[in-house]
């Protein structure tokens, strides 16, 4: 019997499994595809590695004739590095889980009732269960559907399409079309609606869009695509208003669904949706001993490596606690609920785009002052002249900073420092009581946020 079993190893899981074999609980990953889930070894791991040399190649474009040569990026180079660095995670992973006690069944998880977990012909019994199976790529239904591949597939490929096609405006399809355009290729872009990464400051969106045009990226709004077709190794793609495009390779980018079907969900009555299972404020299913976690729940917060693992963590307080008997199991409800901080998201193009807290559009609505600090232009020797490179700033009537959105290469890391200004709500006092290392893209923008917020006018 165990204490918990995970059906899932992603970070959704493998966070709480680590915390609760340190506790001495008895705990089990089951996983069907490959150790550490899709963060690790199909998403977030390897797309950055693959984006990384564009990177160093993109600063090495602004700061122009200073260097001689411009070196090339070999995709088959590139392709070994990325096996190299990714393919090892996994086992380093597996090397701490063991380290941990943590217990790892290989094969396809399958809830037969409320306390236990069938994998092939063995069944494994559970105090606890913990659903975190994730998502997998949409696939459009659509004839010549077979011709169509996925962000999987994307960072798999031997060698680099000369045209290639993107079908989708989020993430996954405005990043890799990043990383394609830099690569010299002709790249499209299909998006059925006006807009892409809609969760994004537009002005920033449309800064971007204008970027990738001159990249040769050709982005095709209000299209839906009709069919594909396939002829001596090209492939034709039409879409429901006669566009027609000839293309090497097609990346459907149309969005990830919950692995909720064949787990058991019905034979323990764990109710969910086309969005995922639904839980309580304590990720507790319709069954209070199962819980769910990651990727694979309904929830409105986005779906992020960051916010699987907030959860993961979260569960296993909830287990500790109910197993310490710190509440009774009549009173785990009064638990408290979780409340997720500040989450800043960030959309891996070069340059990056990336927000916290309250979308600016929003404050704007509610007549916060908006600000836009250039910190690219004011701090050219730190920003490796990255002349557009800005933030913008919704500031409350204390101001302090309700949301920022940032626009430049390196919008990951300032947003980090943006997200615990935000989260703990720091005033420019605050900010001046501490000291920063300087030179550093940090630093630069901390000095010019504090003349922000004590309201001076910097024009
Ligand atoms: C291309 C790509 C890029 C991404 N980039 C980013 C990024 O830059 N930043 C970010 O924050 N997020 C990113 N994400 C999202 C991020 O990967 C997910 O939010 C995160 O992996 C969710 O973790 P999870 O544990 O819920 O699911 P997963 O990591 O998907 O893990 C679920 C695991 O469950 C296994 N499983 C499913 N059903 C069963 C079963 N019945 N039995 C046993 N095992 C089962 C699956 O095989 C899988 O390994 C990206 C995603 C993709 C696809
Ligand atoms: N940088 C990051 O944090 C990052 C990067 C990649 C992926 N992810 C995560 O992975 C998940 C999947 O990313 P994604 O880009 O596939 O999804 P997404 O939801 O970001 O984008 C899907 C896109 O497909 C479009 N679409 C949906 N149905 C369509 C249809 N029938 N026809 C045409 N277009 C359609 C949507 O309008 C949207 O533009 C998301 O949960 C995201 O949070 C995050």
């Amino acid at each position: 019997m165990y204490d918990v079993i995970f059906i899932g190893s992603g970070h959704a899981a493998w966070h709480a499994a680590v915390a609760l074999a340190s506790q001495k609980m008895k705990v089990a990953l089951i996983e069907k595809d490959t150790l550490a889930g899709t963060c690790t070894n199909f998403g977030c791991n390897p797309k950055i590695l693959l984006e990384s040399p564009f990177e160093v190649l993109d600063d090495i474009d602004r700061l122009g004739d200073i260097f001689t040569n411009r070196p090339e990026v070999s995709w088959e180079h590139l392709m070994r590095y990325k096996h190299k660095v990714i393919d090892p995670q996994k086992d380093r992973l597996a090397e701490v889980f063991n380290k941990a006690g943590i217990e790892i069944i290989e094969g396809e998880g399958l809830i037969t009732d409320e306390h236990t977990v069938k994998v092939g012909d063995q069944s494994y019994q559970a105090k606890y269960i913990v659903i975190a199976t994730g998502q997998r790529s949409h696939r459009l239904n659509i004839p010549g559907q077979e011709h169509l591949r996925d962000s999987r597939d994307f960072m798999d490929l031997k060698s680099f399409p000369e045209h290639i096609t993107f079908i989708g405006g989020g993430y996954i399809s405005i990043e890799f079309a990043s990383i394609a355009s830099k690569f010299g290729s002709e790249v499209h872009v299909i998006v059925h609606s006006d807009k892409i990464l809609k969760a994004f400051h537009q002005p920033h969106v449309k800064m971007l869009i204008d970027k990738l045009e001159e990249e040769n990226v050709t982005f095709h709004f209000n299209e839906d695509t009709e069919k594909v077709e396939e002829k001596d190794g090209r492939l034709t793609l039409t879409t429901q208003s006669g566009t027609t495009l000839e293309t090497d390779y097609i990346v459907d980018a149309t969005g990830r669904v919950p692995n909720v079907e064949n787990i058991g969900l019905e034979t323990v009555g764990i109710d969910y949706s086309d969005k995922g299972i639904k839980v309580n404020s304590h990720l507790q299913t319709s069954v209070p001993h199962i819980y769910a976690s990651g990727d694979v729940l309904d929830k409105s917060i986005p779906k992020l490596t960051p916010t699987a693992s907030f959860e993961s963590n979260y569960i296993a307080l909830q287990i500790i606690a109910r197993e310490a008997k710190l509440f009774s199991p009549k009173k785990a409800l009064e638990l408290l609920p979780i409340k997720y901080p500040a989450i800043p998201s960030v959309a891996y193009t070069l340059p990056r785009l990336s927000q916290v807290g309250m979308p600016i559009s929003e404050a704007e609505d509610k007549g916060y002052k908006i600000r836009t600090i250039k910190f690219g232009e004011y701090m050219r020797f730190e920003y490796k002249n990255e002349l557009d490179a800005e933030m913008v700033i919704a500031l409350d009537k204390k101001n302090h900073v309700a949301g920022a959105a940032i626009f430049g290469h390196n919008a990951a890391d300032l947003i980090n420092i943006m997200t615990f200004i935000v989260e703990k709500e720091l005033s420019a006092k605050d900010l001046n009581l501490m000291i920063f290392a300087f030179p550093s893209e940090s630093s630069g923008i901390l000095d010019l946020l504090k003349i922000e917020m004590l309201d001076l006018d910097i024009e």
